[in-house]
């Protein structure tokens, strides 16, 4: 589980956004020295930005020297535009860059252990892959952005059930905190969920009212939370340096 950072913490994730190979390697290095315990390579930004972009070869090298030169685990995510990401899709061209990223990972025969592959709750295929992910000994995420408010409790159990009942996934559910009641929900029904099944979950609020939960998640069972080395990807995400103080990491 690419999660496990040894402490008692949550793991700290930090994206890495770079367009070019170069500078994903100069991010990842850099992140790694101030402190990432997950580097998540948001190859979306890529994509969107070279629109012939191969996965197969151009993607399988930068892979191949992210693994090479960091000692972390890498989170391979394709965040597509209506969650919030750089890149539109269809659906079956969603299914088949997720596969194809699992194929090489395998091919590459990068260390399971360092290995996580984001997918996201809506598509269809995401249970399969996810599944796949697992057998192979990954750590699969399926995650799911809420952008227009946190909705009501009801709805985030049914969620993070759907999620969980797919074998060794792991949830990991951003909603908008309007207010702070919006986050301490989040937070209550986290605690309450990784109780009930005994399985890590992932919980953001974003947005300024959220922004608490992604310092004080890990005491309600939030099993990482994310933080920017540079630009940031989400509303209310802190910085590296202010959440390693946050968390006394320093
Ligand atoms: O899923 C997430 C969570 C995130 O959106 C956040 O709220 O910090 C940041 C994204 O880079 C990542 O893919």
């Amino acid at each position: 589980m690419i999660f496990s950072n040894g402490s008692d913490g949550p793991a700290i994730i930090v994206p890495l956004v770079g367009t070019t190979a170069e500078v994903l390697i100069d991010e990842a290095r850099a992140a790694e020295a101030a402190g990432a315990d997950v580097l998540e390579f948001r190859a979306d930004f890529l994509l969107a930005n070279h629109p012939d972009y191969d996965l197969n070869s151009a993607g399988r090298e930068v892979l191949r020297e992210l693994f090479k030169q960091t000692r972390v685990p890498i989170l391979f995510t394709i965040r597509t535009r209506g969650q919030g990401g750089e890149l539109d899709v269809t659906p079956f061209r969603y299914r088949v860059l997720m596969a194809t990223v699992l194929d090489l990972m395998l091919q590459e025969n990068f260390p399971a252990a360092r290995v996580g592959v984001d997918f996201e709750y809506h598509w269809d295929a995401t249970p399969e892959l996810a599944r796949r992910a697992f057998v192979l000994g990954y750590t699969p995420v399926v995650s799911h952005h809420e952008w227009a408010d946190t909705p009501d409790d009801e709805v985030l159990y049914v969620m993070l059930d759907d999620m969980l009942a797919i074998s060794g996934a792991i949830p990991k559910l951003a909603v908008m905190a309007r207010d702070d009641s919006d986050t301490q929900r989040l937070l209550d029904i986290t605690r309450l969920v990784t109780e009930r099944h005994g399985r890590p979950v992932l919980t953001i609020a974003m947005g300024e009212a959220g922004q608490r939960s992604r310092l004080e998640g890990g005491a309600y069972g939030s099993v990482a939370t994310f933080a920017a080395a540079g630009a940031t990807t989400a509303p209310g995400q802190p910085s590296l340096d202010e959440l390693r103080r946050h968390l006394e990491r320093d």
